[in-house]
């Protein structure tokens, strides 16, 4: 089997009664309720300001929820991402890829080195300082690289990549951390219509081929509708819709974007 296929062990998410507030009295996240599993995308849409990026960056803890649960399931283990601290927090979030909208790669170094970036967290500091990294690291980082279409461009720094190139970096990236749910915070919001679907499609084969969840921010509602296998509409920091593509109606667009005066 290609090692690019290994390690990676299946997760799912069950998140109860999610809240966060930046300001005390001003919540942006109310009462969010999900469960997350399987090895389909779900993408998540909504107005600007309405939450989505917080959801994503509670999960991680990139941001730190004010209530509720976060329970991230991996080979019979339950971490509730919401109270994890220190070394615990480190350790689980290996568990979680993310890909970010401006790909967040070290632009002075080659694509081989941002990967390598992704097992930063299970090499130790002093390996890492010199780079030395396991040679199972660097061929799992060459098979990725084949996987996502960028086989030729191991050497090349970043820098000299298009946006969509870059981007495949980052999910790759992402991959080399053999992460059991892969979220993406707005992956295409700085790429053009193609490389937008080029990118989503990408996400959901790669789900699919690592056996994992995938949930990404989407601000292009034709996009979600035509590539994700579940929509969650976000309105107010609530879920107002949470089903598949095909059930999403106007009606349910008026709601999560308040009225169709937008769409003329
Ligand atoms: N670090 C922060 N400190 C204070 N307020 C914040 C912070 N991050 C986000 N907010 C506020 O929280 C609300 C939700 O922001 P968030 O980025 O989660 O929404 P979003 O739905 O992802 O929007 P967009 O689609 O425009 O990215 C907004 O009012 C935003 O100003």
């Amino acid at each position: 089997m290609p090692l690019a296929d290994l390690p990676i062990k299946p997760g799912s998410l069950q998140i109860r009664h999610l809240a966060k507030a930046y300001k005390p009295g001003h919540p942006v996240l109310k009462d969010i309720n999900l469960d997350i599993d399987g090895t389909g995308l779900t993408a998540i849409i909504g107005p600007s300001g309405t939450g989505k990026s917080t959801l994503i960056r509670c999960i991680n803890r990139l941001v730190d929820p004010s209530a509720g649960e976060i329970w991230l399931s991996v080979d019979g283990q339950r971490l509730d991402m919401a109270r994890l601290k220190g070394g615990a927090l480190r350790r689980s979030r290996r568990h979680i890829g993310m890909v970010f909208q401006e790909y967040n790669l070290v632009e002075r170094l080659s694509v081989m080195e941002n990967l390598l970036t992704g097992r930063l967290g299970y090499v130790s500091a002093w390996q890492a300082f010199r780079r030395k990294f396991p040679r199972e690291d660097f061929d799992r980082a060459h098979e990725l690289l084949d996987t996502v279409g960028l086989g030729a461009f191991a050497n090349q720094r970043a820098d000299a990549l298009s946006g969509g190139q870059r981007q495949r970096v980052g999910i790759a990236r992402a991959l080399m951390q053999c992460p059991s749910v892969m979220l993406a915070d707005e992956p295409t919001s700085s790429l053009d219509p193609k490389t937008s679907v080029e990118i989503i499609q990408l996400l959901r084969e790669q789900g699919q081929r690592h056996n994992i969840p995938v949930v990404v921010n989407i601000h292009d509602v034709e996009l979600a509708r035509r590539h994700a296998d579940r929509v969650i509409g976000m309105t107010g920091g609530e879920v107002v819709y949470d089903g598949p593509p095909s059930g999403l109606n106007g009606d349910h667009l008026d709601t999560i974007y308040g009225g169709r005066a937008w769409q003329q």
